[in-house]
């Protein structure tokens, strides 16, 4: 059996600065299967792009191990380069330089020769709708194309695992919209894995078969639907996520013992839905509330973790 895309295990990374270390990240247990796409969520803070930088090589780990695409992030980050395309939030690209220009120059940075380059070139762009633009700077695109654009960058080496940050943020509706079947695109043409973080959980939702939440640079990954279900239905915890407590660790001690035997985990956003809209029967509950209290129920989990931890 093949490994998975991105496996990690404890993955850290602490920032020490002159009145203290900040602690970005706090130890991430993550497996993404292939050819899976995972919606990274957190709010401001979270940790998001340390671990996105970590897992793209560009931050080295505090502590902890990872692999992409079977290959070692500590002891061999060259194969884990060669095997991933990253695309960075919007800003990289040369106002002056045309669309062609940049692909071929980036095709040229992966040391493909200048026919290659240029075919590679004109592939990607059929493939990611940038035909008509090829000769467009771009500081002339629109903000969705220029999206594109970067990601057909990304997309250039052929990577096993595309790692995007943010990708929709400052898109319009229909600019997201179109975005997000170009994500879907990559992965079943392509059988890319995508790994995105995003403040969105709407995004999550229309993209990702598996969610991650992160809260306070702690992971929360693997919940069967089953397992979500017997959080959700804990005496008490409608309750609390309606008052908008988020974390009401102090309150809720008993609650927050029994969390503890299902972290870390993973579950799909129609899950956490369907728990939700089964738990309010009747259908009076709806999608956007609905998502709201799924936003809330992840909160409250981070807290958990961080509160067990704490007393470990
Ligand atoms: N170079 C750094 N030095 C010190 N602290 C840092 C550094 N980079 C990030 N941090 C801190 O680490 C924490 C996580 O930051 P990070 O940028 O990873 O969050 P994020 O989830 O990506 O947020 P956003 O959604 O705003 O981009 C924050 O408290 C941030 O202030």
């Amino acid at each position: 059996m093949s490994s998975p895309a991105i496996r990690t295990r404890g993955l850290t990374r602490t920032f020490q600065l002159k009145n203290g270390p900040v602690h970005a990240v706090r130890g991430i247990d993550l497996t993404v299967d292939r050819g899976e796409i995972l919606g990274f969520l957190g709010p401001n803070g979270a940790g998001k792009t340390t671990t996105l930088h970590m897992l793209v090589t560009l931050l080295p780990p505090s502590g902890g191990q990872a692999e992409i695409a079977g290959h070692d992030l500590l002891h061999d980050p060259v194969g884990v380069r060669r095997r991933i395309g990253y695309v960075a939030q919007p800003g990289g690209l040369d106002p002056a330089c045309a669309v062609r220009e940049e692909l071929i120059t980036q095709g040229r940075l992966h040391r493909l020769p200048t026919t290659a380059a240029r075919e590679r070139a004109e592939e990607l762009a059929t493939d990611l709708g940038l035909l008509d633009l090829m000769d467009r700077p771009t500081a002339a695109l629109s903000g969705g194309q220029r999206r594109r654009l970067e990601i057909a960058l990304g997309m250039v080496n052929r990577p096993e695992v595309l790692f995007l940050d943010e990708p929709t943020t400052g898109l319009d509706p229909g600019s997201r919209a179109e975005l997000w079947d170009l994500v879907r695109r990559i992965r079943t043409e392509h059988g890319t894995t995508v790994f995105l973080t995003t403040h969105y959980l709407d995004e999550a939702d229309a993209l990702a078969a598996a969610l991650s939440a992160l809260s306070y640079g702690l992971a929360m990954n693997v919940a069967t639907p089953p397992e979500f279900a017997a959080i959700a239905n804990t005496a008490g915890m409608p309750l609390m996520l309606l008052s908008g407590l988020l974390l009401p660790m102090s309150l809720a001690p008993g609650w927050l013992d029994g969390a503890s035997r299902v972290i870390p985990f993973r579950y799909t956003v129609d899950a956490v839905r369907q728990v939700f809209q089964g738990h309010y029967a009747n259908g009076t509950v709806a999608v956007g509330a609905a998502v709201t209290l799924a936003l809330a129920a992840l909160c409250l989990l981070g807290g958990a973790r961080l509160f067990n931890r704490a007393r470990a």
